[in-house]
């Protein structure tokens, strides 16, 4: 495997730059996405805000509000279905977890995150899925950000990676449900995205009947 490729653990992994060439193309799918499903600020269900910005696309979308955290068919905001999954964010997905062995990683969803400067997410695990056998591939784009990635216990030490533009961390397998989160970002600037940064987090839910 070439040297872009960073073993996290067991069965993660910090792909270095490798979505860089098609990144334009990503952000005007992104773009297009919010055309439809804008981006919008999510409450919990202790009434605080969910710092980053989010929308989805795919069959399912992961929403956050007073009645708790679930995967929905309809956009609450527009109550429509959410935007389909753009070919190339499934084929993006797919290439990268196949080339670290999950071979057979099908996404039905796919969350959006926009983070402004002064906001991250905090540690946690994702496990609002039903189905904990297929891995997490998540894109970063745009401006940097400091990558927390814990263990499988909230109280295990985290390692901190640096995630640039273009990088893709894939966890799976024994790695499924370890801890993580984003450091609030810096102000910075990125060419293609001014202050902001986004990330794409694909998943395969298994089966949800909402
Ligand atoms: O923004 C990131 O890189 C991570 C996002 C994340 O962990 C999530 O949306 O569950
Ligand atoms: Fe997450």
């Amino acid at each position: 495997m070439s040297d872009t490729v960073i073993k996290l653990a067991e069965q993660s992994y910090l792909l270095k730059g490798v979505a860089q060439p098609i990144a334009e193309n990503l952000l005007t799918e992104i773009t297009h996405i919010t055309s439809l499903s804008p981006f919008r600020q999510m409450s919990t269900k202790s009434g605080y805000y969910v710092g980053a910005k989010m929308t989805n696309c795919g069959d399912l979308g992961w929403v956050s509000d007073h009645k708790g955290y679930r995967y929905t068919a309809i956009d609450p905001l527009t109550n429509m279905p959410w935007p389909s999954m753009p070919g190339l964010f499934e084929t993006l997905a797919e290439k990268y977890a196949s080339l670290v062995g999950f071979h057979h990683f099908h996404p039905n969803a796919c969350l959006i995150n926009q983070y402004a400067p002064g906001i991250g997410m905090g540690l946690h695990q994702d496990k609002d899925e039903n189905d904990y056998t297929q891995p997490i591939v998540s894109v970063s784009l745009g401006v940097s950000a400091i990558f927390q990635f814990g263990g499988n216990k909230r109280n295990e030490k985290p390692s901190y990676h640096l995630l640039n533009h273009g990088d893709i961390v894939i966890w799976g397998g024994l790695d499924r449900l370890r801890f993580h989160g984003i450091q609030p970002i810096k102000l910075a600037h990125h060419n293609l995205t001014g202050q902001l940064r986004y990330n794409l987090t694909f998943r395969d839910t298994g089966t949800i009947i909402d």
